[in-house]
């Protein structure tokens, strides 16, 4: 059978009116989710203030449905990759749609959490670039963006103490996880023989260190606040490179000298999305919490954790930070698969853990999302 081009064509033509009949049928659908949503906030609402609105357009754990439903009816060809990126920004112009929505990321524009970001939220709603991981907070704490996105650990070179230390004083609530495979380009306007000094963000120069040490002994680290402002220095610079994403090189006009140095191929960070409200529950979810312990009971601690076990509870990460209240005191974060932070399992284990432990808070509770399941 011959193929006859505008024959094609008029097809494409005529299945690109269903499709947009259909998008423009499923947009009207989410307006009117979006004032079913209105009407629920105003129902629970106390009437403090009228003028605000604090609804919350963005669910994660319907969107992870959404994006399991669309992979599970995909018949191909297109790869469930490119479907999940169609789909990313059909609901990221549906959010838009509902309400207009600033998330607050750590920048400039380039930066590893701008990349999560924009995978996490698409091309519809609107970003505002922050200085430090602690102005994201504060963006979201004061109101100014409804939601923002903080790395949280990274698989090479660990927990991303900052983002710790805010939680402690943060009344902000973790929303989502994502996770964002991570590789590092060194980049510099001059040649790798003429670099004297390297820029980047601390946690990215600890996932480079095997190529540091092999390729550049003895050179200047520069720790900086970001990826992306580490290419800004570097552009700005004769004998200065970044170590940050592939992006920036366009970005700042900078060349690539050396691509994918990061320690380990399968470098990945994990992000939280942070908001003044986590979301309902889900078929899975993962809940973190913070706590000290009562050092005055000899085996605190250990009778803590038992408590998760005694219910069940997989533990998925744990961590400590200095409390900053006296030395040698600690702030522990444990987080918990297969429990929202609204269950009744939850509040037990609160109850139960507060027999050992002081100021149990719950930082955060979202569905739980593997990453291998991450399709954008
Ligand atoms: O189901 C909802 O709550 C919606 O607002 C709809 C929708 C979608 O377009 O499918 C949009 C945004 C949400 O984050 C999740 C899903």
């Amino acid at each position: 059978m011959s193929l006859n081009l505008p024959t094609l064509r008029q097809q494409i033509d005529s299945l690109d009116h269903k499709l947009i009949t259909l998008l423009n049928e499923r947009a009207q659908v989410s307006l009117d989710i979006g004032a079913a949503k209105r009407q629920a906030a105003a129902a629970t609402s106390n009437g403090d203030s009228p003028e605000e609105d604090n609804t919350h357009v963005y669910i994660p754990g319907r969107e992870k449905q959404v994006f399991e439903k669309v992979m599970r009816l995909n018949p191909g060809p297109l790869a469930n990759e490119n479907l999940c990126a169609i789909y990313r920004e059909i609901m990221s112009a549906s959010i838009a749609l509902q309400k207009d929505v600033l998330v607050a990321y750590l920048g400039p524009v380039g930066s590893f959490s701008h990349d999560a970001s924009m995978k996490r939220f698409g091309d519809s709603v609107q970003y505002a670039s922050q200085g430090t991981i602690a102005d994201v907070f504060e963006a979201v704490e004061r109101g100014r963006c409804q939601y923002g996105v903080v790395p949280f650990e990274n698989s090479i070179a660990g927990s991303v103490v900052p983002t710790l230390d805010k939680f402690i004083k943060s009344k902000v609530k973790i929303r989502a996880e994502t996770y964002l495979p991570v590789h590092h380009y060194l980049l510099s306007k001059t040649s790798a023989e003429a670099v004297r000094r390297v820029y980047s963000h601390p946690v990215a120069l600890a996932q480079c260190q095997t190529f540091l040490k092999n390729n550049f002994k003895g050179i200047e680290l520069v720790p900086c606040a970001s990826t992306s402002e580490a290419a800004q220095l570097a552009s700005k610079e004769k004998f200065a490179a970044a170590i940050c994403n592939k992006v920036c090189a366009d970005i700042y006009g900078l060349d690539i000298l050396h691509a994918d140095i990061e320690d380990q191929q399968d470098n990945t960070t994990r992000f939280f999305i942070i908001s003044d409200a986590w979301d309902a529950p889900t078929a899975s979810d993962k809940t973190l919490l913070m706590f000290t312990v009562d050092h005055r009971l000899p085996g605190a601690l250990c009778d803590g954790l038992k408590v998760f076990k005694d219910h069940n509870l997989n533990l998925t990460k744990i961590d400590s930070r200095p409390s900053l209240l006296k030395p040698w005191h600690y702030v522990f974060f444990v987080e918990c698969a297969g429990v929202h932070g609204d269950s009744e399992v939850m509040s037990t284990v609160i109850e139960e853990l507060g027999k050992y432990c002081l100021d149990v808070k719950i930082v955060g509770t979202y569905p739980d999302q593997r990453p291998q399941d991450l399709h954008y």
